[in-house]
């Protein structure tokens, strides 16, 4: 798989001194999903606002799709990489739900059918096509969210990026939001999601970035929320099915499951070789 992003020994310092990045490097395969994890303070914030271009490289490299991100294309690399933030209150500013949703699409200067086709579309895929005339004001924490996704979803980028996605939610607006993100993904859409719910990211990332400190600490396949170097060095906890597993290890598994549904076949597989599978 090909990378659609690409960050190479990426610095970046606040105007008060405070240096957020520190040479970070990592890649986002096309089509993949993304976990982003790390302490607070670590960057992670900071690095997503380099992905969609709000803020430029003061070192090193940002590539979207094979394109260096500068001052020139960075209107570009904001229609490809969709950034939805933590709190959709920075986010959802219009009097009401379609004219939020129709801005991007509006601002793209595509044409009316086509604004009105990608709004009702991006609307329909959040389950908020009912709201449309409503004021985002009225909506509630979970709604709002999903305002603002349809507002970048509008825009069709390649990339969307949510910072904090589960941040607030009630039970029920966390799994709307992970059928959202499962039905993007499934749709080609690479997704990269920032998160300290370690649980979330076992269950649905194919891929983990751990950052600390301004730099990734390390990049692979979900078995890194397994380590325990890692996550002593980031203060990550194992994920929850990961620390029942760890606790009884006279099951002698091959590998300690990461996702529930590893661990419902592992506990199976041991019921039928001790014969209580009936
Ligand atoms: N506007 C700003 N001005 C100065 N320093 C900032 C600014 N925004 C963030 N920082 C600092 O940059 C560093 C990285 O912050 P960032 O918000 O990127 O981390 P994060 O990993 O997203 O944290 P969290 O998990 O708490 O959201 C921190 O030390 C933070 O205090």
């Amino acid at each position: 798989m090909a990378n659609i992003i690409e960050v190479e020994d990426l610095f970046f310092t606040y105007r008060d001194g405070t240096q957020a990045l520190k040479g970070i490097s990592l890649s986002i395969p096309e089509g993949s999903r993304t976990a982003l994890l790390g302490p607070n303070g670590a960057g992670k914030s900071t690095l997503l606002l380099h992905l969609n271009g709000i803020y430029l490289a003061q070192k090193g490299k940002v590539r979207v799709m094979g394109q260096e991100v500068t001052a020139r294309n960075c209107k570009w690399v904001r229609s490809m990489v969709g950034l939805v933030f933590q709190d959709p209150d920075d986010q959802v500013f219009s009097s009401t739900v379609w004219e939020d949703v129709t801005f991007g699409p509006v601002n793209m200067r595509l044409t009316a059918d086509e604004v009105e086709r990608r709004a009702g579309e991006a609307l329909a895929a959040v389950n908020m096509e009912k709201f449309r005339d409503k004021a985002p004001y009225h909506l509630s924490y979970g709604q709002k969210k999903r305002v603002a996704i349809a507002g970048v979803l509008a825009m069709n980028p390649r990339v969307i990026i949510l910072d904090e996605p589960a941040a607030y939610l009630d039970p029920r607006g966390k799994d709307t939001l992970m059928e959202i993100l499962w039905r993007l993904s499934n749709n080609g859409t690479t997704v990269v999601i920032a998160t300290h719910d370690v649980d979330l990211a076992a269950e649905w990332a194919q891929q983990i970035l751990v950052i600390k400190d301004g730099r990734t600490l390390a990049q692979g396949d979900v078995s890194i929320l397994a380590d325990e170097k890692i996550a002593g060095e980031a203060g990550l906890r194992f994920p929850v099915v990961t620390q029942i597993f760890k606790h009884i290890p006279e099951l002698k598994l091959a590998a300690v499951p990461l996702r529930i549904s590893d661990a419902v076949s592992e506990i199976r597989k041991v019921l039928k070789e001790t014969g209580r599978d009936r």
